[in-house]
This record gives structure tokens, C-alpha cells and sequence, in this order.
């Protein structure tokens, strides 16, 4: 199965409705014919794409990226990977938004370089500014529950927390803080960075998570293309079963087959 969001449940960002829960990175893929399959296979809901590494490339590689892009037809979510100051970041998606032609900003304003952790001072600002130049921000943050209020107070209709450092495939290393920031926010919840195994995905979906957005686990794995598939049965799946609403843990046992009567007599009570 290709996982998709139903359309009687869908993604729902600053109004725009997504067909799909699950978002892709497209960096460190083997190739750009990988990629292609991999996003042909999941069908995310959109692609990041950083103008500062495309840019970078060379112009025949760059060109036929965004050829790529174009006939892929996933709506881009540009990012502004490698900002570490509200001005770069802010300069950066100005050029993305002329570039790519969308007003949506997937917000990176880095910290510290070694963690690559947002930088939780600056990042309100940043994003306020960008909200006010009527960009659709989606600020990728921690999962500190007054920081994604100080971004929804500032107008971000949704927030993305990390689930761990980028490209350190952990998976949720603060679940308590990343349920918690759930129960607390209603805006949409993105969880980015971080996940590196379809269950991982399956888990934030199911604390009633509103997506994923992911890359390294994808683009490193030894087959991205069913990695990616998995990925998206794996959101989806954790989508239906937040749904469904899971029973709560017991303490002990209990059987889950229950005994009418005896047909044996026991040995020793004879
Ligand atoms: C592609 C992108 O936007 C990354 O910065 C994102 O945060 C994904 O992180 P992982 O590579 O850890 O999935």
C-alpha cells in the first residue's frame, strides 16, 4: 500500500489542503533518478528544497533539479538550511520566495553548529518578520512547549519540533516534552528532523502528531525507494490508530480470552 492521507482527513496548512501527512527532504539521495522513485512511490505532501545548496551546485546539476521538480509536481517547501541569523534567514527566503515562486518558508535558523539546534532566541523574531512579509512560515524548532507558543502568538498557523538532531536518526529523544507540546497546542504539528526508522514516524503519529517531515532516513538507507514507502504506510498508519484511539496500559494481566466453566477436571481436585 501507498499510504495517503484520506480526503476525509487531511493535512490541513495555513487553509491549503495536503493529500498526504508525510514530508520529504531531497538532499543526500543517490541520485536524482532515486529521489524521483522514492517520491513517486511515498507521494509527499511536499518537498524542501535549500536554495543555498542548489545554488551551490553546478549549473547543469542545479538546472536539472529543478527540472526534476517540475515534472514531479509536489508543491516545494523551501528552507533556509544553514541561516544563523535572522537577516541571512530572512534574506534567504525573500530570494527562495522570488526563486520558487510560493510564499512557504520552512524556517531553519540555526543555534549551534555541532547540533544543528534551532536557535530558540532569535527564532521567534525571525519568524515574525517573515510572517509580516506574508510568508506561510513553518518554523522548525524544539520541542519547548513556550517557544512554539511565543511562534504561534506571532502568527505561525503550524510548528515543526524536532524529534532529534538533523540526520542523527534517533527518533524521539524527549517523548515526555513532545506529548506534552501536544496536549497543550491545537495548531497543526509537524515533527521534523531526527526520525530514522518507519516506526519512529508511526510513534509521533499516534500521540496525535499532524505529520512528519524527514530526509536522512530516506536518502541513507540501503533502498530509498522502499524506504520511503514505508515511511508513508508508517505515517499513515500511525494517523489511523490515533484515530482509532489506543487502549490504556494495564498494570497487570489480564486475559484476553475469557473462561466459561471448566471442561477438565484437574488431577489434583479429583
Ligand atoms: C530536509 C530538511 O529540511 C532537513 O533539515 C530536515 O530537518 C530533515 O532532517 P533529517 O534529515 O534528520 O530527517
Amino acid at each position: 500500500m501507498n499510504a495517503t492521507a484520506t480526503t476525509a482527513d487531511p493535512l490541513v496548512l495555513y487553509g491549503q489542503t495536503f493529500h498526504s501527512r508525510l514530508l520529504l527532504g531531497t538532499s543526500r539521495y543517490p541520485s536524482p533518478a532515486v529521489l524521483e522513485a522514492a517520491v513517486k512511490r511515498s507521494r509527499p505532501a511536499m518537498l524542501t528544497a535549500s536554495l543555498r545548496r542548489q545554488g551551490s551546485q553546478p549549473a547543469e546539476t542545479g538546472a536539472s533539479f529543478w527540472e526534476l521538480l517540475r515534472r514531479l509536481d509536489v508543491p516545494v517547501l523551501p528552507n533556509t538550511a544553514g541561516c544563523l541569523s535572522i537577516q541571512e534567514a530572512v534574506t534567504t527566503a525573500q530570494m527562495a520566495r522570488e526563486v520558487f515562486d510560493t510564499p512557504w518558508i520552512k524556517l531553519e535558523l540555526i543555534g549551534d553548529d555541532y547540533t544543528l539546534q534551532p536557535d530558540t532566541l532569535n527564532l521567534v523574531e525571525a519568524a515574525s518578520i517573515l510572517i509580516k512579509d506574508g510568508f506561510q512560515v513553518l518554523p522548525y524548532c524544539t520541542e519547548d512547549l513556550v517557544l512554539c507558543q511565543r511562534l504561534v502568538d506571532v502568527g505561525c498557523q503550524a510548528v515543526m519540533p524536532w524529534a532529534a538532531p538533523i540526520g542523527t536518526g534517533r527518533g524521539p529523544v524527549n517523548p515526555y516534552a513532545l506529548q506534552t507540546l501536544r496536549e497543550r497546542l491545537q495548531v497543526p504539528m509537524i515533527v521534523d528532523a531526527g526520525l530514522g526508522r518507519p516506526s519512529h514516524a508511526c510513534q509521533v503519529m499516534e500521540w496525535g502528531f499532524d505529520g512528519v517531515l524527514l530526509n536522512t532516513a530516506v536518502a541513507l538507507s540501503q533502498d530509498p525507494v522502499a524506504m520511503a514507502g514505508a515511511f508513508a504506510d508508517a505515517t499513515h498508519a500511525g494517523r489511523a490508530a490515533w484515530h482509532a484511539g489506543a487502549m490504556a496500559e494495564q498494570h497487570s494481566a489480564q486475559p484476553s480470552t475469557p473462561v466459561l466453566g471448566t471442561p477438565f477436571w484437574h488431577h489434583d481436585s479429583q
